[in-house]
């Protein structure tokens, strides 16, 4: 048992139960993730990602029930035994979510800088005037330069990177101690991609909160992460640090994953930088 894990996953198995049927979407999953650290979950598409983040929330697709079994600890909390309201106040006071568009988790009428404010009276943490000052000082320090009057738009004014940087604000406004990253770059042009996931790291900092960042793409997992899970069908392939998965994977399919990380320069790369070697500078 790792006792300064801010999640530690044992066992974890979900079954959609769905009109009479059953289907396992994840088996055995077993991981724990040490406070202040970064873990990528990485594997394509139809792979178990997104189920097995909902299994630890605790929050199931609609129309769908989900027998999920195993344990689940986060920031403390058992996370399978919570029902209702105790979960619900678990998961805001410990978890960030940030997901691929923040239009789906944004209110379209209600101006951004509002909306931050809103989550702030939700944590109960401040003053309307205060809840105010610091909308603009958040949206500020997510890049935002006339952070007043861009504070005023709605959701659909900004760009997906802007819109991303407000999803990064609201899910760190109340220094959770995980932050969750479902494919937060996914739908973005690669330069923006980069930007988002440096502020995404310099929030962490900044936050000290530990991450789950989510991906199909093993490229960005080894540069952002300090350690990465594979998944495939549901179950855990490969685990390890970075560098080991990057350097020594075990798995073809990890490999394959691996072979298909495009790059400019011809050949793969023998190894990808890791973060401890400075490429989040
Ligand atoms: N709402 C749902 N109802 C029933 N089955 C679902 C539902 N959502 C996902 N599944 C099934 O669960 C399995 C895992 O899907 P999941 O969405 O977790 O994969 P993923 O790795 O997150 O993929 P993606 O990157 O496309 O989101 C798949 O077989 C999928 O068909």
């Amino acid at each position: 048992m790792n006792t300064n894990a801010i999640l530690e996953v044992r066992d974890l198995t979900t079954t959609v139960l769905r009109h009479g049927t059953e289907r396992t979407v994840v088996e055995g999953v077993t991981f724990s993730l040490t406070r202040g650290r970064s873990l990528g979950i990485v594997g394509e598409s139809g792979a178990g990602k997104s189920m097995l983040i909902r299994s630890i929330l605790g929050v199931h697709p609609p129309g769908v029930t989900l027998r999920v079994t195993g344990s689940v600890t986060l920031d403390g909390h058992d996370m399978l035994a919570l029902r209702g309201r105790e979960r619900r106040r678990a998961l805001a006071t410990s978890v960030g979510m940030i997901h691929q568009d923040p239009l789906r988790s944004l209110n379209p009428t209600i101006r951004v800088g509002d909306q931050l404010t809103e989550t702030l009276a939700f944590a109960g943490t401040a003053t309307r005037r205060e809840r105010s000052r610091r909308g603009i000082e958040l949206m500020r320090s997510v890049g935002f330069r006339s952070a007043e009057s861009e504070s005023r738009r709605y959701p659909h004014e900004l760009s997906g990177g802007q819109r991303q940087r407000i999803g990064i604000g609201a899910a760190a406004l109340t220094e959770p101690a995980l932050l969750i990253g479902d494919e937060p770059t996914t739908a973005l042009d690669v330069t923006v991609q980069k930007r988002v996931l440096d502020l995404l790291h310099d929030t962490r900092l900044r936050t000290g909160s530990s991450m789950l960042l989510v991906t199909h793409d093993l490229g960005v997992a080894a540069e952002r992460c300090d350690e990465i899970i594979v998944m495939r069908n549901g179950r855990i392939v490969e685990a390890g640090h970075t560098s080991e998965v990057i350097e020594a994977p075990q798995h073809p399919y990890t490999r394959s994953l691996l072979d298909s990380i495009p790059r400019l320069d011809g050949p793969r790369l023998r190894r990808l930088r890791t973060p401890q070697e400075g490429a989040l500078s």
